[in-house]
């Protein structure tokens, strides 16, 4: 039999008692695959009495994580832990110092520090690998990095984060309120520690960036993403989605032409009949647009004990098989900072949605503005009479441009017939 993979596994949460599980259950097509068996020596987690339902026997036990990175038995040192800093990230980087292969779900850190994580791998001829950090179980990370790399990428996009979508999804199906489901996703196993990443888009904003360093050749730049998340989508714009023909979903972008790139996290509403419609729950998507090979749609579970294991033990497959591939597609020195355009330029279709009084003459005052700002009406409803005098009235748009859309929907709410602040959400139909 040849050499075991000595592995360290740092983080006995949801994905490490997974990354356990698999290994166990698995052990046999894995060391098929891998040509040699893959073989957990040492773990490290905050409260060592826990009972996880896992045997920790005859496994070397780290008070401080950051050790592992110096125990000549270890081959590669999985990072489990989160947090896009402290003790994560001191240990990414000490074993990454050592030589030491590291595999991470960390998509925290790697949005914020990759570059300079890829530079500390590179200089110690190390491997970084990080397919379970975006979109869970789905190979996006050797999909755009490898079966995609003889293609000039335009476009990336996806539903990122499988905590919104399930909440989304919930709503729309059960007429859920969004508190109850987001408790329900936490019990799951899909939410971040700190579930506001999730609802206020910022993890799947860690993703986006992480795709869009990859499919563009960029270094990792998370603050060039805009981000805007689910918490003011209500009851009311699910069910008006619907009657307009669309979802609503919370859609990470990147897109680059000569001019430029985004990349971009927010509600969207997409037509029922666009394949990224459909797909529901903690399912997750990403839609890629190559010059030669066209669209190629990934879809599958984005969260979760399961899915995040399998990106793992795939990443731990490829380190014992000796397959190596720089972190970021290309060598550190190769990637091409590229001007960031911003989301001001955007252009677009939108759904307005405002609560205003049923008097005459107020329509006239909405699309008067819509009107000043250049921007034209696609479609209108109004709904009913309230006892109060307040009716809903939903308005899409044509394309325009986002700064005079903003402007349009100030001077809208300052009307006085306008009793609320209007909402908004972009209509993205490619
Ligand atoms: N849960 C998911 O579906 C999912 C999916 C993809 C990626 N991720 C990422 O995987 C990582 C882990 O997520 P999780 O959901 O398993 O989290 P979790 O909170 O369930 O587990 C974290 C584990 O880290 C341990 N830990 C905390 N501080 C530590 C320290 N200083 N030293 C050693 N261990 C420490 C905790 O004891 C716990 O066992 C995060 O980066 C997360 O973003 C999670
Ligand atoms: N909290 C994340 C976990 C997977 O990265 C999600 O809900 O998608
Ligand atoms: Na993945």
């Amino acid at each position: 039999m040849s050499t075991p993979l000595k592995i360290g596994v740092a983080g006995l949460g949801t994905v490490g008692a997974g990354v356990l599980a698999l290994l166990e259950r698995n052990a046999g097509i894995i060391a098929t695959r891998a040509g040699r068996p893959i073989t957990v020596c040492a773990v490290s987690a905050r409260d060592r009495s826990r009972d996880r339902g896992l045997s920790l026997e005859g496994l070397r036990w780290y008070d401080d994580a950051s050790q592992m990175a110096t125990d000549d038995q270890i081959d590669v040192v999985v990072e489990l832990i989160g947090g896009s800093a402290g003790p994560a990230k001191e240990l990414v980087t000490a074993a990454l110092g050592q030589g030491k292969a590291v595999v991470t779900a960390n998509k925290a850190m790697l949005a914020l520090h990759g570059t300079e994580l890829a530079r500390c791998a590179e200089r110690n001829a190390a491997t970084l690998a990080y397919e379970a950090a975006v979109a869970g179980g789905i190979p996006a990370i050797k999909a755009l990095r490898e079966g995609l790399a003889g293609n000039q990428l335009s476009r990336v996009t996806g539903i990122l984060n499988g905590t919104c979508n399930y909440i989304l999804t919930c709503m729309r199906e059960q007429k859920r309120e969004f508190a109850d489901v987001l408790a329900e996703a936490q019990a799951l196993g899909y939410a971040e520690a700190d579930p506001t990443f999730d609802i206020d888009g910022v993890d799947a904003a860690h993703k986006m960036a992480i795709l869009a360093a990859l499919a563009f050749g960029q270094p990792v730049a998370f603050d060039a993403v805009h981000v805007e998340g689910i918490r003011d989508i209500t009851a009311t714009d699910i069910l008006l989605a619907e009657e307009l023909g669309y979802r609503i979903k919370l859609l990470g972008i990147a897109e680059q032409d000569d001019a430029g790139v985004t990349a971009r996290v927010h509600p969207c509403m997409v037509p029922v009949s666009h394949p990224i419609a459909v797909v529901e729950g903690v399912d997750n998507a990403v839609v890629a647009e190559g010059d030669f090979v066209g669209r190629v749609v990934l879809e599958g579970r984005g969260a979760g004990a399961g899915p995040t294991a399998s990106a793992v033990v795939a990443d731990l497959i490829d380190i014992a098989r000796g397959r190596h591939t720089p972190v970021w597609g290309t060598a550190v020195s190769e990637l091409t900072p590229r001007q960031v355009l911003p989301m001001d330029r955007h252009r677009g279709a939108y759904y307005l949605r405002l609560m205003v009084l049923d008097r005459p003459g107020v329509i006239a005052d909405v699309t008067g503005v819509l009107r000043d700002h250049d921007i034209s009406l696609e479609s209108m409803i109004q709904r009913g009479r309230s006892a109060v005098g307040a009716v809903p009235v939903v308005l899409t748009t044509h394309e325009c441009r986002e700064d005079a859309m903003r402007d349009a929907l100030t001077r809208i709410g300052g009307l006085d017939a306008v009793l609320e602040r209007p909402a908004m959400i972009r209509i993205e139909s490619r």
